[in-house]
């Protein structure tokens, strides 16, 4: 199977070709965990799970090597911790805690590794400690900052140049710095906050050296440690071969991990392909926590402010209506049509072993996870009653999965109502009077079940919404 990715390093649409077929490795920027994550933050989970679903169908299993890591020291993390009276470690547990559950809940599988920041602060010193030998970093003031003007590559990534990002961003000016567009990579820690030793006393790692050094330990060093790197993984001109994240992070997060990565270990470039979701806005701003206009994945499944909670499979399926790479928005709306179509989908695949994956789907998720078009495929499986193959290539998606079932489960018999509301009409074609089924029908449907009645029969099922409690009266 051909998979092709758009990679954000070239601009383009490319065939992948793994590195080593044997060992797919991917790395994608996890959560900061001070809060909760908001659904925004749910959507690189998803769209990089599926990412991982793929790779593992397509090159086995056991032959990709997905990282995501938890962010556990940052700055962030601290201020929370000073407001809330907390200690910083009860924090980070907790919330760590809260993502894995809340991605769970919605069908996202643990990657391979879930590396903490601060279990690896070892090789962030060595890493740093190497970009300083080999004159792209250099200490000032107790801090360690990387030399933009040390790698002339700087600003591949996105398009700009040194001068460009200067003049348009706002930077930090610090007398210490040689460029104003020099990063930190190591900074001092006042002594009430977290810090380790280090050759340039006792402190703390900036954000992105964090990535670079997980991503290296985990996709570079240990494999080669391990004597599992292949002659051509160890000549290519890449440490590893896809890196993925929001396109919020492309700078100067990603621009930062690519520079660090590339001067530490000479080479070209960081990662093969780069993947970058879009946003996921609200009223055409960006959900995120400093504006304050984001929603929890924990309030949407559960219910908030009145609102009845959604189930995780139909958030998942919500996300994935739409392509990774464009815009797209939360509605109500697209909700309650992805509920109606997991209850007639989850019915339709009950009891059903899942067949051979089917074609369609799978090539439409190789062609740049087009989800969008997977989800397209499925409907007409399911609509020319192919269960199996229904069952087969939405697990591909990660959708009617045993682990996400339960929600869907009817716990009233429609058989035996519809049965009813069959008798009550031929009894009402003698009688004339039709007020015994326009009870069970208006019942029914405001228990956001769907009434389908024809010559042949009486079909009922349930849709968006479908209350069972509401059907209480009629048992
Ligand atoms: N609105 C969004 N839509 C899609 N992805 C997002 C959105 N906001 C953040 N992300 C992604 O979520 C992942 C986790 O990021 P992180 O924990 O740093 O969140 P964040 O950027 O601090 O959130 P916020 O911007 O709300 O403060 C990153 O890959 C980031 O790109
Ligand atoms: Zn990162």
């Amino acid at each position: 199977m051909d998979i092709s990715l758009t990679n954000s390093r070239t601009r383009k649409k490319e065939p992948f070709r793994p590195i080593d077929p044997e060992n797919v490795r991917i790395y994608v920027c996890g959560p900061t965990v001070y809060d909760r994550a908001h659904l925004g933050n749910a959507r690189p989970a998803i769209v990089f799970d599926v990412l991982f679903r793929l790779m593992r169908e397509v090159y086995g299993a056991d032959h990709v090597t997905y990282v995501r890591n938890f962010t556990d020291v940052d700055d962030k993390i601290n201020a929370r911790a000073k407001e809330s009276g907390r200690s910083i470690g009860e924090i980070t547990a907790e919330t760590t805690q809260w993502y894995l559950d809340d991605m769970a809940e919605v069908g996202v599988m643990e990657p391979t590794h879930m590396p903490r920041a601060t279990q690896f602060i070892g090789q962030m010193v060595a890493m740093i400690s190497e970009l300083i030998e080999k004159g792209h970093a250099y200490e000032a003031e107790g801090h360690v900052l990387f030399a933009v003007e040390s790698y002339t590559a700087y600003g591949a990534l996105s398009g700009r140049s040194v001068d460009d990002m200067i003049a348009g961003a706002r930077v930090e000016v610090a007398p210490y710095k040689r460029n104003p567009m020099d990063f930190v990579l190591w900074k001092p820690s006042e002594p009430d906050l977290p810090g380790w030793d280090s050759p340039w006393g006792r402190g703390r790692p900036g954000w992105h050296i964090e990535c670079s050094a997980m991503a290296e330990e985990l996709l570079w060093k240990t494999p080669l440690d391990e004597g599992r790197l292949s002659e051509a993984a160890l000549a290519h001109p890449h440490l590893f071969d896809i890196h993925g994240g929001g396109n919020d992070l492309t700078f100067p997060h990603h621009e930062n991990e690519i520079a660090q990565s590339c001067c530490a270990n000479g080479v070209e470039h960081m990662a093969q392909t780069w993947l970058h979701n879009e946003m996921l806005q609200v009223e055409g701003k960006k959900m995120s926590k400093s504006l304050g206009n984001f929603f929890t994945v924990r309030d949407l499944l559960d219910g908030h402010d009145g609102l009845p909670g959604v189930p995780g499979e139909v958030i998942r399926f919500v996300m994935l209506s739409t392509h990774y790479r464009k815009p797209m928005d939360w509605t109500a709306e697209k909700a309650r049509e992805a509920e109606a179509t997991l209850r007639k989908w989850r019915a339709m695949v009950e009891g059903v072993e899942a067949g051979p994956m089917p074609e369609g789907v799978l090539k439409a998720i190789a062609d740049d996870l087009n989800t969008a078009g997977a989800i397209a495929e499925l409907h007409k499986l399911a609509g020319a009653g192919d269960a199996a193959a229904l069952k087969a290539g939405a697990g591909l998606l990660g959708l009617l999965t045993p682990e996400l079932g339960d929600w869907a489960a009817v716990p009233v018999d429609l058989t035996a109502l519809a049965d009813r509301l069959a008798g009550a009409r031929s009894a009402a074609m003698e009688s004339k009077d039709f007020s015994e089924v326009d009870r069970l029908k208006t019942a029914l449907l405001a228990a956001g079940v769907e009434v389908r009645m024809s010559k042949a029969g009486v079909e009922l099922l349930p849709g968006a919404g479908f209350d069972a409690a509401k059907l209480e009266g009629l048992r």
